[in-house]
């Protein structure tokens, strides 16, 4: 298990380098004297007079409309309390440090040094020029609430106070899931809520808009019960004073169904938990130190719903689920407001989010096997990549319905790949090959459905529409392994090709196979016997056209899983060989790379069949094959047998498809180099041509620069896709991810739906 962090860990992660943990960074070139010229003066003369003449220019010529403020005067740090300013500059950088992130947004954070809500008010009105936002943060309640009401009049830039209205979204989120597991009505629940401060009050605000029902609900602040007999209550309060005559925290939850904590850490004992209804609900929200430690709380109650402000045990609810998604959003339209409509917009496509399958890498993020909707898990987590492309779309658009957005979207598909952009999870191609199988999905075998991370990817491209799942194994097995870890298998096939019911079908698979290698090394019994072997049986699926394509490989060696393959369902009619091919998702495109899996040693004739396979498979992919052939040597620089045997291989190449953009041998650097390229090789066919397809002298080279590519550089890397087969078999790396078997997936119906053109279909 990890280590747990101390005070030394996080005084030091501050400290060490460079202090704190954010720098500003110039997006233009800054290196010669020109550059300096245009960045200052006299070029940046220019955009000034443009902003002057329509400040609306403002937008386009500086970075104000990516530019957030995170204000705060320290008076409510965390739970910390009244720390100062200074004190909480390092949870305004954190801040700044999650907007970039999560949503790309860039913050100035500010610490203000006044307590005053006429002199903040003032400060930040006149520094509205600067921002396309302001983030209000951890200023203590009632000035909170002035202040912000205050600003969101004056000002025409949207303002949140981050501690109210991003906490409200996400436990309102939070709730709505929660209450759905344990099957109460809002409107019929008790809610306890301890804190009457600038969390909970926009809290409590924001359940009853939901449906809660304000004579259910009973809340505490530092002085007791907020009850209607008592003295001197604000406005605000007195609209959810209760007439109730509990006075303790203790009574009121004896029998309450949820209880929420925006106050200060441990002032809910085991006891108070025991109290309550069946299945509480219980949103210790405090930070650092939530009303009731996550493990005293379960340990109490076992059917009890635990979430807390943390981000070490499950059920995180932190507003940094909300507000880097909700300024993205309301930026992208310039909305002038945060308006109700947008937080609620936000609540939804929250709560919605937790109900999707969970991502791969969500799971690995959190050292979790597999992520469900549940009491564990009511709420995405942050690490979740989809909740800039889930929640921002959401806000902008409730923005634009509610009339406060200034720059309308109109192509949401295009808004969404540039968040996606944004996160640098441009992943294009993958998204251009899903959108394609989707469109006409096909049956794919999973050879090893008992496996988790194949049951979880079946389910996977099940839901997301890729394919119709065939699963191979024992029944039993599979459907206990998917209910353990909440996976529907609803009517998905399962096939187990030992049972006795498969034992027709085995012979006639038995007997089809036989015909095709009676006189390849099957005798008649060993054709049969094979049948039961999954990957046998799942080829003879794909062969005989009761399924599309084959996943398997998983959990066994690549030999013996391509081995079945190329005995029951064998090559492409005009190809010579197989050859395994990488794609790599890089931030300059897709990168193709081969042979990266089959060939150790080819000679120039079967480098040449291989360029051609992977030129082949680029172009099905609607991308032009711009290929370098690798070597460590530039067009004969090097008289090597083994460099000749490259340059060999491209004229064979160029022979049989003049049409190829093909050059080498090549020097991998130089076929990324255009000023070289230019200067030393003018007559090359990659000049000008932006090199996308990559074709290695032999398997070690291809094998090595993708492992390296893979882990190394930390680029996402699929495959490898086999080339060369007559119908789609695709055989993972022993270790695969679910998301790298889900793109298999894609690329295997993709694959169907072009080799069954002209025959099946
Ligand atoms: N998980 C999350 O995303 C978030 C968590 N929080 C947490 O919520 C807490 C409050 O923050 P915020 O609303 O901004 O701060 P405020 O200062 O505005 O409010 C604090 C509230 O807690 C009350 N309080 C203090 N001690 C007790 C006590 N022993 N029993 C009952 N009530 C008490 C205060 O009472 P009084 O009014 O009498 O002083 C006040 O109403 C903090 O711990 C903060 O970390 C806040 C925002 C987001
Ligand atoms: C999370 C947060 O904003 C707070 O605890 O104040
Ligand atoms: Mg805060």
């Amino acid at each position: 298990m990890a280590r747990k962090q101390n005070k030394q860990d996080a005084l030091d992660y501050h400290a060490l380098g460079r202090p704190g943990k954010i720098e500003v960074i110039p997006t233009k070139n800054t290196k010669t004297q020109w550059d300096l010229s245009l960045a200052y003066s006299p070029g940046v003369a220019e955009p000034c007079k443009e902003i002057a003449k329509d400040v609306e220019n403002v937008y386009k010529y500086t970075a104000k409309g990516n530019l957030v403020a995170v204000i705060s005067n320290g008076t409510a740090v965390l739970g910390l309390g009244d720390i100062g300013p200074e004190a909480g500059k390092p949870v305004m950088e954190g801040k700044a440090v999650l907007f970039k992130i999560f949503a790309d947004i860039d913050v100035f954070d500010i610490e203000l040094n006044t307590k005053n809500v006429d002199e903040f008010v003032q400060v930040v009105k006149a520094m509205e020029p600067t921002f396309g936002g302001i983030n209000l943060e951890d200023i203590k309640s009632p000035e909170c609430f002035a202040i912000e009401e205050r600003l969101k009049k004056e000002l025409r830039i949207p303002i949140m106070h981050d501690d109210q209205h991003g906490t409200a979204i996400i436990s309102s989120a939070a709730l709505l899931n929660a209450l759905e597991l344990v099957k109460k009505d809002i409107d019929k629940v008790n809610i306890v809520i301890n804190g009457a401060g600038a969390a909970a009050m926009a809290c409590v605000k924001l359940y009853v808009s939901l449906g809660a029902n304000k004579e259910n609900i009973i809340m505490f602040d530092k002085d007791g019960v907020i009850n209607t007999t008592r003295p001197n209550l604000s406005d605000m309060h007195k609209q959810f004073a209760t007439t109730s005559t509990v006075t303790e925290l203790a009574e009121a939850l004896k029998g309450a169904d949820v209880f929420v904590g925006l106050s200060v850490g441990n002032v809910v004992t085991p006891n108070m938990i025991k109290s309550m209804a069946d299945n509480p609900i219980v949103f210790a929200m405090a930070n650092p130190d939530p009303e009731i430690a996550y493990d005293l709380a379960v340990a109490s109650r076992p059917d009890v719903i635990m979430c807390t402000g943390r981000s070490d045990h499950p059920n995180q609810v932190n507003n940094v689920l909300g507000f880097p998604y909700i300024f993205r959003g309301a930026l992208d339209v310039r909305a002038t407001q945060i308006n109700e409509e947008m937080k609620l917009a936000a609540v939804h496509a929250l709560a919605e989010l937790a109900k999707e399958s969970v991502p791969d890498i969500v799971n690995l993020a959190y050292n979790e096997r597999n992520l469900f909707f549940g009491p564990r898990y009511i709420i995405p987590k942050p690490l979740d990549p989809r909740l800039l492309s889930h929640v921002a779309p959401a806000v902008a658009k409730a923005a634009m319905d509610s009339g406060v957005a200034q720059q309308p979207i109109t192509d949401w598909d295009a808004y969404v790949e540039v968040l996606n952009k944004r996160l640098g999870l441009d992943n294009q191609l993958f998204r251009v090959i899903g959108t394609k199988a989707r469109q006409d999905p096909r049956k794919v075998v999973f050879a090893e459905a008992d496996n988790l991370k194949v049951l979880k990817a079946s389910q996977v491209v099940r839901e997301e529409g890729i394919a119709y799942p065939i699963l191979l194994g024992n029944e039993l097995r599979i459907r206990n392994l998917a209910a353990e870890n909440g996976i529907e298998l609803d009517d998905t096939v399962i096939i187990d090709p030992k049972s006795d019911e498969m034992s027709e079908k085995r012979h006639h698979f038995g007997e089809l196979f036989f015909k095709k290698r009676q006189r390849k090394g099957f005798n008649q019994y060993e054709a049969k016997k094979v049948m039961r072997e999954r990957n046998y049986f799942g080829c003879m699926l794909v062969e005989t056209g009761e399924a599309d394509a084959l996943i398997s490989g998983l959990t066994r060696n690549y030999p013996d899983t391509i081995r079945p393959a190329l005995h029951v369902i064998g090559m492409e009619p005009n190809a010579k060989r197989v050859a395994g091919m990488y794609i790599i998702n890089t931030k300059r495109g897709p990168l193709f790379l081969g042979d990266t899996t089959v060939n150790f040693n080819p000679t120039a004739e079967e480098l040449a069949e291989i360029t051609l396979l992977v030129a082949n498979e680029v172009r099905q992919f609607n991308i032009t094959p711009r290929i370098a052939m690798l070597s460590y040597s530039s067009f004969g620089s090097s008289g090597t047998a083994e460099a000749q045997l490259v340059a060999k291989a491209r004229d064979i190449v160029k022979q049989k498809d003049p049409t190829l953009i093909v050059d080498g041998e090549i020097q991998a650097a130089m076929a990324f180099n255009q000023e070289i390229l230019k200067d030393s090789y003018p007559f090359s066919e990659l000049l000008g041509q932006e090199v996308n397809t990559l074709i290695f002298p032999n398997l070690a080279a291809g094998n090595i620069a993708y492992n390296l590519l893979q882990e190394v550089a930390g680029f996402d890397a699929i495959g490898p896709v086999l080339l060369g087969m007559k119908k789609p078999v695709h055989i993972l790396q022993l270790g695969s991810t679910v998301r790298s078997i889900v793109n298999m997936v894609n690329i295997a119906v993709v694959d169907a739906q072009h080799k069954c053109c002209d025959g099946k279909k």
